[in-house]
């Protein structure tokens, strides 16, 4: 095979699962080319060259043509000056027995996204992914005796202890005592069934926006500065709403941040939402309707501002999500 093949990628919480691209060697050899990563995998030898990951990472795809074995990337996204950028976090994979009756499971973590959950997430979700798709009875895994971090992943993925054995470790050049666990089909499925549903469609991502309308009635657009996705055009200002915030005190933040204006969550008045879907994330976007607030408006952040007559955006290009919302205020206004 000449390209990666056409696997839709499974997304978890904060992980998308997807296929190997030969794009992806570099990051994959710097991450498991680490003794401490190297010496818990069987199957890879240590030191481990760049040619070989080129090489490994063809041999994936036509595993994963042939329905054979699934080696996906485990992928996080992480925000950077030119937004959020991808970055190889790991890989996680599941091998069918020749009968195709079991599965073995493996996976990896670059260092420094230990500590996180990522491999027991993006177990969860492959194991989940392949108990629905592939009808296979059970999944097996091990780990090194004295590995206590992935005994304890396999735990909470839902293996069992299943004795001890010996097994050939190509990165410590011989064979180890490894723990055995596995699972049959009925008590990972009913697991699954207690936690949250494996979501394959797109993220929901909450932003929360205000139209900030002065005593004229007109109201405050901010132009998106470059860099950013959907560069120069005129939104609402607002923003993302960070885990375990509210949406009031996300938007009291970026108020202050991106305007200088202190505002209090009293005077934030649930307007109406916009819902849209966007390729890559489907936005949810809560606007709110505030006359008050203290401090003068000032664009800190360098970004184009106008007052606008509702009657008068049609002249402002805005997100397609906003079309709705402004239609809205022109009503309301
Ligand atoms: N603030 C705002 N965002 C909007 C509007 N319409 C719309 O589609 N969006 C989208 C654009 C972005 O994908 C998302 C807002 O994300 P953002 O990147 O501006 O969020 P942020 O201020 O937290 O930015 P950053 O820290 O990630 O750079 O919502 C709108 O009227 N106001």
């Amino acid at each position: 095979m000449t390209s990666s093949p056409d696997f839709p990628p499974l997304r978890t919480e904060r992980l998308v699962l997807r296929p190997l691209r030969l794009e992806d060697a570099t990051a994959l050899h710097r991450l498991v080319n680490d003794w401490e990563v190297a010496k818990n995998l069987a199957r890879v030898r240590y030191p481990y060259e760049l040619a070989r990951a080129e090489e490994w990472i063809r041999s994936t795809w036509a595993q994963i043509a042939a329905g054979e074995a699934w080696h996906l990337a485990i992928t996080g996204e992480e925000g950077g000056p030119e937004g959020q950028v991808e970055r190889l976090v790991g890989c996680v994979a599941l091998t069918l027995d020749t009968d195709r009756k079991g599965a073995e499971l493996g996976y990896w973590v670059g260092r420094k996204f230990w500590g996180h959950g990522v491999a027991t997430e993006a177990a969860v979700a492959l194991c989940r992914w392949a108990l629905e798709t592939q009808g296979i009875a059970a999944i097996r895994a091990s780990a090194l005796k004295d590995n206590v971090r992935s005994a304890a992943v396999l735990q909470r993925v839902g293996l069992r202890p299943a004795g001890e054995a010996m097994q050939t470790f190509l990165s410590r050049g011989g064979p180890m005592p490894v723990l055995l666990f596995r699972a049959e089909r009925e008590a990972l499925l009913a697991l699954a069934a207690t936690e949250a549903p494996l979501r394959t469609e797109k993220p929901v991502l909450l932003v929360a926006a205000v139209a900030l309308v002065d005593p004229d009635g007109r109201v405050l657009l901010a132009r998106r500065p470059e860099g950013k996705p959907l560069a120069g055009l005129w939104e609402f200002p607002g923003g993302k709403v960070k885990p375990g915030e509210s949406p009031e005190a996300a938007l009291i933040r970026e108020l202050k941040e991106e305007l200088d204006i202190d505002v209090s969550e009293s005077c934030l008045a649930p307007f109406t939402f916009a819902s849209h879907g966007y390729d890559a994330f489907h936005l949810m976007m809560p606007l709110y309707l505030c006359r008050k607030w203290g401090g003068m408006v000032r664009p800190v952040e360098g970004q184009a501002l106008a007052w606008v007559k509702p009657r008068q955006m049609g002249g402002y290009a805005m997100p397609p999500a906003d079309k709705p919302l402004v239609a809205m205020l022109q009503d309301f206004l």
